[in-house]
């Protein structure tokens, strides 16, 4: 589908919130024209592109077909819902989910048709245009359900694809969920920097600037974290002192092995919820 085509395109997104939100204000940037957006979501989103019409449930959708259709509710709401949308899909949707766990199959068992499905796991800074979108597409879909796919997101960031759907539960438990582990590394940091220096303001500057600045420089480097990490490390200085107590036993590679583990087997519980 051409960039003019979609822009004409019928959008349906169920449920905005957080990472819905995200999206649609991505999409809405030139991409898809906001008055041809509907939102099902009994919860008015704060800020709403204008155009975009938000309705709080199936019954009052106005539409009777949509091109695109996007589940961004949670997964244990997913089995609740699935059936009262049917109406609104034809052979011609294309069906986008961006919950984590459920299965393509589940998806597919909205409708009785042979349904296309594409499995999108994005991340909190596509607000920012630097999300993390991994893709798995379903046997149904086409090159041009793929290529659409990847033209609506990647204005949101970069756009990856798997070709096994058991990837994105580790897919999952890396991009999906990795932006909690820097800021909870962010709210650490920014709490001992309270500790040691004593304008409190400009000590959590200096955190939240640093882990910035370092991400930036990480992902414009050609070389690894380790040979970064090395270039700042003098010989018993100050870093080294730190790194030895942050390096010691290998905790937090043993936690970061435990927390990647911990979130890819919930995503494979959510996978087993069963329709309500
Ligand atoms: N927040 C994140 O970082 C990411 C979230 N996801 C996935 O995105 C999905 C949504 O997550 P968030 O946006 O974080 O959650 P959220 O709680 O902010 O948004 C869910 C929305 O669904 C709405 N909703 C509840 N019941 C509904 C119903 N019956 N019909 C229509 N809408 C309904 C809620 O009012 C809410 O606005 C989840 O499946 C999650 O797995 C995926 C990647 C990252
Ligand atoms: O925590 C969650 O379940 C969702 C999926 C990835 C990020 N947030």
């Amino acid at each position: 589908m051409m960039k003019d085509e979609l822009r004409q395109s019928k959008v349906l997104v169920i449920g905005c919130g957080r990472m819905g939100g995200a999206i649609i204000k991505g999409w809405c940037n030139g991409l898809v024209a906001p008055d041809n957006i509907t939102i099902v979501d009994p919860t008015p989103f704060p800020d709403l592109v204008s155009g975009v019409k938000q309705v709080s449930g199936p019954e009052e959708i106005t539409d009777d077909f949509f091109d695109v259709v996007m589940l961004a509710v949670k997964p244990q709401i997913f089995p609740k819902i699935m059936s009262l949308y049917a109406p609104f899909i034809s052979e011609k949707t294309l069906i986008l989910s961006i919950m984590a766990g459920v299965e393509t199959q589940a998806i597919e068992a909205m409708t009785d048709s042979k349904q296309a499905v594409i499995r999108v796991m994005p991340n909190t800074p596509a607000l920012v245009g630097a999300g993390v979108m991994v893709c798995f597409a379903n046997a149904v879909a086409t090159p041009q359900n793929e290529a659409l796919c990847d033209t609506l997101f990647s204005p949101l960031g970069s756009v990856h694809w798997v070709h096994d759907e058991s990837d994105m539960h580790a897919v999952t438990a890396i991009s999906g969920s990795g932006p909690a582990y820097l800021f909870y590394f962010a709210e650490c940091m920014v709490a001992a920097a309270k500790n040691t220096l004593k304008d409190e303001v400009l000590a959590a500057k200096l955190a939240k600037e640093t882990l910035y600045g370092a991400a930036l420089l990480m992902q414009q480097e050609a070389r690894e974290p380790m040979a970064l990490r090395q270039e700042v490390t003098s010989p018993n200085g100050t870093t080294q002192a730190a790194l030895e107590v942050l390096m010691s036993d290998g905790v937090l590679d043993a936690l970061a092995n435990n927390a990647l583990q911990a979130a890819s087997k919930r995503s494979l519980e959510l996978s087993a919820l069963e329709p309500a």
